[in-house]
C-alpha cells in the first residue's frame, strides 16, 4: 500500500481559501425560458467555490498549492475526495451541517445562469483555528489567495484581517470576492485584487457604462485604498489591469464558450502561476487571460489542457495604455 502524504508539517507557495465551497452542479440548454420544461443535453458534477477552482487550476499546472477551507457534511467529503483522488493536497476544517449545491446553466449562446445556495455558516473559533492553519502552512514569500464570498457568522473584515496578519508575516495576499467583503478587504491592500465588472460597479456604487468609467473604478481602487494591481476580469473583454504606474488592456480572441463557470478563478490561478515562475507582469497577464478564455472553453470547471492554453497566447494582446504618474 502507498503510504498517505503527511501534510501536517509540509508548508505550501500558494495555499487558497475557501470559507464557502459547493457542488457545482452544471446544465447544458438550447434555450432557458422561465415557467419551462427544459431537456438538460449534458450535466456534470464538480468541487467548486472560487478557492477550490484556483487550487485546481493551479495544480494542474503543476504549481504546488494547498486547497483550504471549512466544508461540511457528505457533499464537503465528496469534495474533498475528489480532490484528493485528483493529486490535490488539502487541509479542510470540518464544520457543522451540509454543504450547499450551486445550480449553473448554459445556453446553445454560451450565456450562463447562476443559482447560488446559501453557503453554511461558520463560527468565529472555526474562522480562527482555519487562519492559524492557513498560515502554518504557507511558505514565507509565499501567496494566500482569498477567493468567495463570506459564511453567514463571518464578519465582513475577516478577509481584511488575513491581509493584514500576511503581510506582518512576509505573505502576499490576492483578494477575489465581493460586496462588504471587498470593501473592507481591499482597505487592507492586498497585493491583488481580482473583481470582475459587476463586482467593481457594485463597490464603485456608479453605473460603469463606459471604458472611462470603467478605468475611473479601476484606478480608484488602486490610489484611494492602496492596492498594488487591481485585475478586472471583463468576460469576452478580457482584462483591464491597473497598478499605481501603468494601465494595461488585455484583449482575447473570440472563442466557441461551453461555460464560464470558473473562468475568473482560472484568471487567479494565472496570476499565481506567474508570480509563482517569477515571469514578468506583461507575461503573466497574458498567461492569466489565455487561462480565463480556455476555461470558458471546458464543461463545468474542468482544468484546461496545457496545449489549448498555450495555443492562445499568441492572439491575445496585451496594450500598455498610459503611464499614471
Ligand atoms: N466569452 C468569453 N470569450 C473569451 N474569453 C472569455 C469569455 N468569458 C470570459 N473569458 C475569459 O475569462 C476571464 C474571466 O471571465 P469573467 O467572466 O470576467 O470572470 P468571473 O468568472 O470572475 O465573472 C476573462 O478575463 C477572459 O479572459
Ligand atoms: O462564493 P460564491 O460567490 O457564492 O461563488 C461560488 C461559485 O463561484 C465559482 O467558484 C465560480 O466562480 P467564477 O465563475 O467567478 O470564477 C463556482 O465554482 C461556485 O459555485
Amino acid at each position: 500500500m502507498m503510504p498517505t502524504e503527511d501534510i501536517s508539517r509540509k508548508t505550501f507557495p500558494v495555499v487558497t481559501v475557501t470559507l464557502t465551497p459547493a457542488v457545482d452542479l452544471s446544465f447544458r440548454v438550447d434555450t432557458m425560458t422561465p415557467g419551462t420544461l427544459h431537456r438538460v443535453k449534458d450535466s456534470r458534477q464538480d468541487p467548486g467555490g472560487k478557492g477550490i477552482n484556483v487550487a485546481k487550476v493551479l495544480h494542474g499546472l503543476g504549481v504546488p498549492v494547498l486547497a483550504s477551507g471549512l466544508a461540511g457534511g457528505s457533499r464537503g467529503a465528496w469534495i474533498q475526495a475528489q480532490l484528493k483522488a485528483q493529486g490535490i493536497s488539502c487541509d479542510f476544517l470540518p464544520c457543522d451541517g451540509e454543504t450547499r449545491i450551486n445550480v449553473k446553466i448554459t445556453d446553445a449562446e454560451g450565456r450562463l445562469t447562476e443559482f447560488n445556495a446559501e453557503a453554511l455558516a461558520s463560527s468565529a473559533e472555526e474562522l480562527a483555528r482555519l487562519a492559524e492553519r492557513c498560515f502554518d502552512r504557507v511558505d514565507t514569500g509565499g501567496w494566500v489567495a482569498l477567493c468567495g464570498q463570506l459564511p453567514p457568522g463571518a464578519p465582513s473584515d475577516w478577509y481584511a484581517e488575513m491581509i493584514q496578519e500576511a503581510r506582518r508575516r512576509g505573505i502576499h495576499t490576492v483578494l477575489d470576492t465581493s460586496q462588504a467583503a471587498l470593501a473592507a478587504g481591499i482597505q487592507a491592500r492586498p497585493d491583488i485584487v481580482k473583481p470582475n465588472l459587476m463586482e467593481l460597479q457594485n463597490w464603485s456604487d456608479r453605473l460603469l457604462d463606459s471604458e472611462a468609467a470603467i478605468q475611473r473604478a479601476a484606478r480608484a481602487m488602486v490610489e484611494d485604498a492602496g492596492v498594488l494591481s487591481v485585475v478586472v476580469s471583463r468576460g469576452p473583454d478580457g482584462l483591464l489591469v491597473v497598478s499605481r504606474d501603468a494601465t494595461y488592456q488585455v484583449r482575447v480572441p473570440t472563442v466557441p464558450v461551453q461555460s464560464s463557470v470558473g473562468a475568473g478563478d482560472a484568471v487567479v490561478a494565472g496570476l499565481l502561476s506567474g508570480h509563482y515562475w517569477r515571469w514578468s507582469w506583461t507575461d503573466t497577464m497574458r498567461w492569466a487571460a489565455a487561462l480565463g478564455t480556455a476555461a470558458v472553453m471546458q464543461a463545468g470547471t474542468r482544468v484546461p489542457p496545457l496545449n489549448q492554453i498555450q495555443s492562445l497566447l499568441s492572439s491575445i494582446t496585451v496594450h500598455r495604455e498610459e503611464d499614471a504618474g
